[in-house]
């Protein structure tokens, strides 16, 4: 049903000259879904973001966007989405208070600028000039930014790039948060543990074509995949055996003991070995 789809896109093509940014890339994402787009460098994530935020003209292919296309929108529809922007150079002198005030005003329904500068953790700088930030700072800032309409939906391009650890747990925190109250979510990310913690499902772009869609845990087949066993033997010598039934091997060591087998660990393939073997390096 298109109404429980936040976007389609059928087809999607772009081409800068002799470069297919995009190759034909079909894409849903459901109302109320938080998708992560991963992809290498180049692979065209921020053209297909930017063809549906409607800031760039697709070649060929069938996009609906909140039900409307991005290329000739309703009156009503780019106030129903969100979009993270960065470098608002023009803005520097105001303050962060003033900032988020002023972009309120674009809205007729816009949230409570206090709340989305406390919400984005900002609030010991509201009074701060905005040129005065530090890189996450800003960063939180352009969230801010991007949420004070209450947008359906949300678009977030590599959303914590230059963050600090602690920085990132918080958004990610906001983000869901954000997906609680209903709010779909389309972000890129170059970080594997970001879209394994946030993303209901998420979207492998690479050379231009969606690859594959999965849940994070389904991606490459990454639950069939045979785990590693590993232990240690009375020698001292660790050993290990890749194996589809590790509770077996694990009951037979036990045995093999006498108990606690020593320095037992048994691992998956992380998203990151699954990621990096569909994207070609081995
Ligand atoms: N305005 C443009 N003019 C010409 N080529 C472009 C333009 N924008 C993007 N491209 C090319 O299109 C391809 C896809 O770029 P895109 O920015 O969509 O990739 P990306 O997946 O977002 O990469 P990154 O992870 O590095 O941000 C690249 O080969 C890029 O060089």
């Amino acid at each position: 049903m298109e109404n429980e789809l936040a976007i389609v896109a059928r087809g999607l093509r772009k081409t800068y000259g002799e470069n297919v940014a995009v190759a034909g890339v079909d894409l849903e994402v459901r109302r109320g879904e938080v998708f992560a787009l991963l992809g290498p460098n180049g692979a065209g994530k921020t053209t297909t973001v930017e063809i549906l935020e409607g800031y760039r003209r697709r070649d060929a292919g069938e996009v609906s966007v909140l039900g409307s296309d991005p290329a000739a929108p309703a009156a009503d529809w780019r106030n129903r989405i969100g979009i993270v922007l960065q470098g608002l150079g023009e803005f520097d002198e105001l303050s962060v208070s003033e900032l988020v005030h002023h972009f309120a005003g674009f809205y007729a329904d816009a949230d409570d600028p206090e709340k989305v500068i406390a919400r984005v953790g900002l609030a010991g700088k509201a009074r701060a000039r905005t040129h005065t930030l530090s890189g996450g700072q800003r960063r939180r800032l352009d969230v801010a930014l991007g949420i004070i309409g209450r947008p359906e939906l949300l678009f977030l391009d590599e959303p914590t790039t230059g963050f600090d650890p602690e920085a990132r747990r918080e958004f990610w925190d906001l983000i869901r948060d954000l997906a609680a109250a209903g709010t779909t979510i389309v972000l890129t990310t170059h970080y594997l543990d970001e879209a394994e913690a946030l993303a209901d499902r998420v979207g492998v772009i690479a050379d231009g074509r969606l690859i594959e869609v999965a849940v994070p845990e389904h991606l490459g087949n990454r639950q069939q995949a045979h785990a590693t066993v590993s232990w240690r033997t009375p020698e001292g010598v660790v050993e290990s055996a890749e194996t589809a039934t590790p509770t077996d091997l694990v009951t037979e060591l036990a045995a093999r003991f006498g108990g606690e087998v020593p320095g037992l660990t048994v691992t998956r393939p992380t998203l990151e070995d699954v990621y990096l073997r569909m994207i070609g390096h081995r």
